[in-house]
């Protein structure tokens, strides 16, 4: 525990991640380690610094006024995905004692930016502000909102965000903002076969004044590691497995709003009723109980990486064209090699309820030991790799 000004204590990043390792919630990671050392050293500079702002604003400040920097500087940690950086930062970001803070997807805030530019402009044509340019009013309201700024995914893609970020974040760091980010980028690397890149340029220099910039290297991949122990079979049907699906869902698209998607195949259109990324996610109906066909299912597994089927019921003879289609299905995503997250009425070998000895029956039992075969470790490890090698 720390104390600080005699009034507030704050646990510490690093005592926060011990406790995580301590629980088994994460793995203990070297790489991640030394980035929890300089969160922690970055909570002390801030701390110190709104002691400071605290001392001056009550006229002790020559008297009591602790060794603190005029200006604090942030951190940039880049690296790969799945890293953790967005799990350090968010631990960062609750324990750093401070009211005005912020975090916020960076898109999120260019968004809010833009937004904000435009209500100047607006009340500057309506006469009711005198200032031309939006931009040091804007970056003064926002840092007047929040002065440690924490940003999740750093990436410039937009022109009109590129153009404005050097005169933006030069005021906010005039205007005191300490800035915390996460990218899968270094800075040099930021908006790199964007337009107009020169103009852009200085918006790096200024950056690197005024952050730190750490690389969390480390060689595993977390979320592919935690995709990895998913289910991927889930049965019986219900709430239950419903809210389960919906969670394997979330943890694989990571929170995207999924889109319709029509795939276009020779004068006519595949739906994929939810899509985001590379996962699609169809109910058995959608894919069996409509007249879909193997060039249909071969272009769903051509653009999609992982298949969500929900409410695949048991089958028997009386509904043979949708258990004709889920063999076809099942193949099609065997031989493609994808991972296929179902649920089901029942346990894959209990699939088919229809007479034995029939030929449904017999290719039902190839389905099934492919079905079961897609849920075993060896599958879903080939998958990774298979991830891996692409990427
Ligand atoms: N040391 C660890 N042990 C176990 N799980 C971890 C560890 N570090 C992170 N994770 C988990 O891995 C997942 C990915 O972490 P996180 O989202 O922080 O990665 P990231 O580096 O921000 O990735 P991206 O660049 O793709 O946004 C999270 O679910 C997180 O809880």
């Amino acid at each position: 525990m720390h104390v600080r000004d005699g009034l507030q204590t704050h646990v510490t990043v690093r005592q926060r991640y011990d406790h995580m390792v301590g629980t088994g919630l994460v793995t203990r990671d070297p790489a991640q380690e030394r980035i929890v050392g300089r969160l922690d050293r970055l909570i002390d500079e801030i701390a110190d610094k709104r002691l400071a702002q605290k001392s001056s604003a009550l006229g002790w400040l020559f008297a009591k006024r602790p060794k603190t920097p005029a200006v604090v500087k942030g951190l940039y940690v880049y690296g790969g995905v799945g890293r953790g950086k967005t799990m350090l930062m968010d631990i960062f970001f609750e324990l750093v004692p401070v009211r005005r803070k912020r975090r916020v997807h960076f898109n999120d805030f260019m968004a809010d930016v833009q937004d904000r530019i435009q209500k100047h402009r607006q009340a500057r044509k309506e006469g009711t502000v005198k200032e031309d340019d939006p931009i040091p009013p804007v970056a003064k309201a926002l840092a007047e909102e929040s002065w440690v700024l924490c940003f999740d995914e750093f990436t410039v893609t937009d022109i009109a965000d590129a153009m404005i970020l050097s005169r933006l974040f030069s005021a906010l760091f005039a205007n005191g903002v300490v800035l915390v980010a996460t990218s899968n980028v270094a800075p040099q690397d930021l908006y790199r076969d964007g337009l107009n890149r020169q103009l852009f340029l200085p918006f790096i220099a200024i950056l690197e004044r005024h952050a730190d910039v750490a690389t969390l290297d480390s060689d595993t991949d977390y979320r592919l590691e935690k995709l990895n122990r998913l289910p991927v079979y889930m049965s019986p049907l219900g709430e239950d497995t419903d809210r389960r699906m919906d969670e394997a869902w979330h943890a694989v698209t990571r929170g995207r709003a999924p889109t319709t998607v029509e795939i276009p195949l020779k004068g006519r259109h595949v739906t994929v009723p939810r899509a985001a990324g590379s996962c699609a996610r169809f109910s058995f109906a959608d894919l069996c109980d409509a007249p879909l066909g193997t060039r249909d299912y071969l272009a769903i597994a051509e653009r999609f990486d992982t298949i969500f089927i929900d409410h695949v019921p048991v089958l028997d003879h009386t509904r043979r064209n949708p258990a004709k289609r889920f063999i076809l299905l099942v193949d099609t995503l065997y031989d493609t090699k994808k991972r296929v997250v179902v649920s089901a009425e029942n346990t894959a070998d209990k699939l088919y309820a229809g007479r034995a000895g029939t030929t449904e029956a017999f290719e039902f039992d190839r389905t099934v030991s492919r079905l079961i075969e897609m849920q075993s470790k060896d599958w879903q490890e080939a998958w990774s790799e298979k991830q891996a090698l692409a990427s």
